[in-house]
């Protein structure tokens, strides 16, 4: 299905020629992302494949606002919070963005329960007080509310991530971004955990961006992109089409290509990039936990 950015709603991201550059070592700069246009609205499911080293995790950090664009600008519900301080940004990234990662990042020693009731310790105070049963219902949201009190060592891997995605939905995010979310899961359990994951973010109304190399995840979303070597492109353009086929390390091969465009996804949203960097200042890659 194509979706086309809603008419007269403020998107809840829109990145503008967004670039991202770092000075190396040498003094040369790296140009890590080029020119990126991107418009994600409440309720979309947009996927981003592309090779090892082609800047997914660079985007993701800036989605995140864990890193900071070095040109061009990310609006967040409208406002462009590139200049709030980092502790707002974190603010911000702790109420209205959850994170689902490929190795779930839960704490060991403690339950599941423990586990999702976690971001609600530094939620609102109503958050706060209802952390317990908020918790249990999200757990029972992803069918795992009698496994509550299990450490995660005693669960499996995609009973796992569904204790991840529950701790990432658990305060109710506006945006979800899932990195590699079935990396670590077998296909059949990896797809039934992006399917759980895609159905809860359509019920609230959440924006979620997936990060993955697997063409099979992306066509779950309803717009997919390429990024190759830092400029996005919509995966049904014929760049896209030409390099996905032609690539190695991204989970495809013709077939899955020509049916993922074939299937409609595809980007009818602005994702066009240009090619050339604006003036960059170098700033060191950040590397924040904002489970
Ligand atoms: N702070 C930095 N300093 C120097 N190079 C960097 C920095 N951050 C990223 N890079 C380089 O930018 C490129 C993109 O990195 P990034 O981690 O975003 O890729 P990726 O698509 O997530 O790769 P992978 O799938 O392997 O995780 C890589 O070549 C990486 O080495």
């Amino acid at each position: 299905m194509v979706t086309a950015p809603h008419e007269g709603r403020i998107p809840l991201l829109e990145l503008r020629d967004l670039t991202r550059s770092v000075r190396l070592p040498s003094r040369d700069m790296l140009h890590i992302l080029q020119g990126i246009d991107l418009t994600v609205e409440a309720g979309d499911h947009v996927a981003v494949v592309g090779r090892s080293g082609s800047g997914k995790t660079t985007l993701l950090n800036l989605l995140g606002l864990i890193d900071r664009q070095t040109g061009g600008e990310l609006l967040f519900d409208g406002k462009d919070v590139s200049r709030l301080s980092d502790a707002r940004r974190a603010r911000l990234r702790g109420a209205y963005i959850g994170f689902v990662f490929q190795q779930f990042n839960l704490l060991e020693r403690r339950t599941a329960l423990e586990n999702v009731m976690m971001p609600m310790m530094y939620g609102t105070a109503r958050q706060f007080w209802r952390r317990e049963r908020s918790a249990m219902e999200m757990l029972d949201r992803v069918g795992l509310a009698d496994r509550a009190h299990q450490l995660p060592t005693r669960l499996s891997g995609g009973e796992q991530q569904r204790v991840a995605v529950a701790r990432a939905l658990v305060r109710r995010p506006r945006l979800i971004l899932a990195d590699e979310p079935t990396g670590a899961l077998d296909v059949t359990t990896g797809e039934a955990v992006m399917a759980l994951l895609d159905e809860i973010a359509r019920d609230s109304d959440a924006a979620l961006v997936t990060i993955t190399h697997d063409l099979q995840v992306a066509a779950l979303s309803q717009r997919a992109y390429l990024l190759d070597e830092g400029v996005l492109h919509p995966v049904t353009s014929n760049h896209a089409r030409e390099a996905l086929s032609a690539t190695v390390g991204i989970r495809s091969g013709r077939r899955e290509v020509e049916d993922l465009a074939e299937a409609g996804v595809g980007a009818s949203a602005p994702a066009s990039a240009g090619t050339s960097a604006p003036a960059v200042e170098a700033s060191p890659r950040a590397s924040g936990d904002a489970a």
